[in-house]
């Protein structure tokens, strides 16, 4: 199992730790923390309350030693085995025991072995690739221009990969609708489960989101080692790893908690089986136990987000006072924004061929050559069928995008499913209310595609599109001067007399606006330009002295 991935539900952030186990300590439910409990049950919630504590990154059946993770003790055992089995001839039972184990120790050694090729850096954590298999639905009738089932899955893979799993195989099925036991019928439940079993794949990941009572049966169905999950477990698990800052810790340990919410239903009839099923209701109880807990913990999370969000807000309108025009960067994952935004800034934004490499809005002001200015953000991108639980807990962080003058619309023109990435890119935008917003689009990684004129050429007959290659600069001063268009778009036109004594002001309608004309008189600098709404209301006295 990837520890990794193990954390997508196990392993909160940082600094989510103390409330999510003080929540673990008063509920010591596995189920709670599925992945770990049911392949290693041996693993006491003690034990993985520590491993939680002390941020121990891989987690395996011998990591259990928590002071002293990597202990090899087979060696010791296999040498008193060998003299022992010499010494008695034959075997009594308390050897035959003692041979049987150490054989066991052997195979296990080496299938440690064999694993140990399995760790893999992610994010730079060692984590061990656990070995997946991808499952998804054609529902009939889906709409033919959207992403197809093998594109989907394709994408499926990538986030496995980005999650830190080994993708051994995959399969899909056509279907009118799901299956509301198991998602899938009931003859590719069999043969999934065979070959899962001959890949031996540890995880059976869907390409859509699963019901707690779907993902149980699955799990029955597949056996017992068997772990299922779904695309919104494996994005949330990404989002986990990623979150670099306080806030989309919490926004993302927020997501994990409401997505884990409505799956705790009957997770405790484990009690019940070994209560004898004499206690009926228990589990009953306990689940409601359980969900209250993790309602009260999402409240106080709520809080803790509102506090964090409020001092951001501050420091957001303390830069606002600052007319300076914010131009907003929004997209498909991978298409390209943070190195675009890096190009322009000299920021140093991490830019990688992973899925979700960006989560925290970063800003930065970007100089044109004519030494105009506007403010560049770079935010998280999106992706098809994006979890809501996502979007919501996110929605803060967007609203940066709610505020700017414009959005820039990066897309991978390289790409095979370009349009349809454009389309799930629309959607989540039509979802944060920002159709006001005056939109450019941007086709990048031009230098990717086969045939580049015909791209350009099909560029320059749309309104609204700018070819570029963030990567080797192409097209930048094309993007520069169509930001600066499509800024003056959304200015307002003023003719203000800026007496001498605010030559400050003066300035900045150079640095912010876009100067027409300028006048001198003895009463101060007549000027005329295009100016953003917000610089225009503080001109407003100087407007009307030029009326009179
Ligand atoms: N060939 C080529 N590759 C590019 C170009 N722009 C970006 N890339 C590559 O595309 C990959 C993704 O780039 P990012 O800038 O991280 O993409 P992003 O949109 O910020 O991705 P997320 O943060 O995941 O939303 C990286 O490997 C970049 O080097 C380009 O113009 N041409
Ligand atoms: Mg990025």
């Amino acid at each position: 199992m990837s520890a990794c991935f193990c954390s997508s539900l196990i392993r909160p952030s940082p600094q989510f730790h103390e409330s999510y186990l003080r929540w673990l300590s008063v509920s010591p439910n596995p189920q709670n923390f599925p992945l770990i409990h049911r392949k290693y049950p041996k693993i006491s919630t003690r034990i993985f309350a520590r491993v939680l504590q002390q941020g121990i990154g891989v987690v395996s059946p011998d990591d259990v030693s928590l002071n002293n993770p990597v202990v090899d003790d087979t060696k010791e055992e296999e040498g008193k085995e060998v003299v022992h089995g010499a010494l008695d001839g034959v075997a009594d039972a308390k050897s035959e025991e003692k041979v049987r184990g150490s054989s066991n120790r052997v195979k296990k050694k080496a299938e440690e072995d064999e694993g140990s090729d399995r760790f893999k850096l992610r994010n730079g954590r060692e984590v061990f690739e656990e070995k997946a298999y991808l499952v998804g639905v054609e529902r009939k009738g889906d709409i033919k221009d959207s992403f197809g089932i093998e594109d989907s899955i394709k994408e499926l893979a990538q986030l496995a990969d980005t999650a830190g799993l080994m993708v051994v195989g995959s399969t899909y099925q056509k279907l009118a609708s799901p299956n509301p036991r198991t998602y899938i019928g009931s003859g590719k439940v069999a043969e999934i489960k065979s070959a899962i079993r001959a890949l031996g794949a540890e995880t059976v990941v869907f390409d859509d989101e699963l019901s707690a009572g779907q993902l149980r049966n699955l799990e029955k169905a597949f056996g017992g080692d068997v772990r299922v999950c779904d695309r919104t477990a494996l994005i949330l698990d990404i989002f986990n790893q990623r979150a670099a800052t306080h806030e989309a810790a919490l926004q993302v340990a927020l997501a994990q908690m409401e997505y884990q919410l409505p799956r705790l239903t009957k997770m405790w009839t484990h009690l019940e089986r070994q209560a004898g099923g004499k206690v009926k209701g228990m589990g009953e109880k306990q689940i409601e136990v359980d969900k209250r807990i993790l309602r009260t913990q999402i409240g106080a999370l709520k809080k803790e987000l509102e506090s964090v969000r409020k001092h951001r807000k501050q420091y957001r309108s303390r830069r606002v006072s600052v007319p300076v025009p914010v131009v907003s960067l929004v997209g498909y994952t991978n298409a390209g924004k943070s190195t675009l935004l890096n190009r322009l800034t000299g920021a140093n934004v991490l830019a990688e061929d992973q899925l979700f490499a960006t989560l925290d809005p970063t800003t930065r002001r970007v100089q044109m050559k004519n030494g105009k200015e506007f403010l560049l953000t770079d935010t998280v991108g999106f992706i098809q069928k994006l979890p809501t639980t996502l979007v919501a807990a996110f929605r803060a962080t967007l609203e940066e995008i709610s505020e700017s003058s414009l959005l820039v619309h990066v897309v991978d023109i390289s790409h095979p499913l370009a349009q349809q990435q454009i389309d799930a890119v629309d959607k989540v935008l039509s979802e944060l209310d920002v159709s006001s917003i005056p939109k450019l689009m941007v086709w990048n990684k031009v230098d990717r595609v086969s045939e580049p004129q015909k791209i350009r050429l099909e560029a320059e007959k749309r309104d609204d599109v700018v070819c570029i290659s963030a990567l080797n600069g192409d097209g930048l001063l094309e993007f520069c001067d169509a930001v600066q268009e499509k800024l003056k778009d959304s200015m307002i036109w003023v003719e203000a007399l800026i007496p001498f004594e605010n030559g400050e002001l003066l300035s900045t309608i150079h640095q912010v606006g876009m100067v027409e004309r300028t006048e001198y008189s003895e009463n101060g600098t007549l000027v005329k330009a295009h100016v953003p709404l917000r610089f225009a209301r503080l001109l407003t006295p100087m407007r009307q002295l030029c009326i009179t």
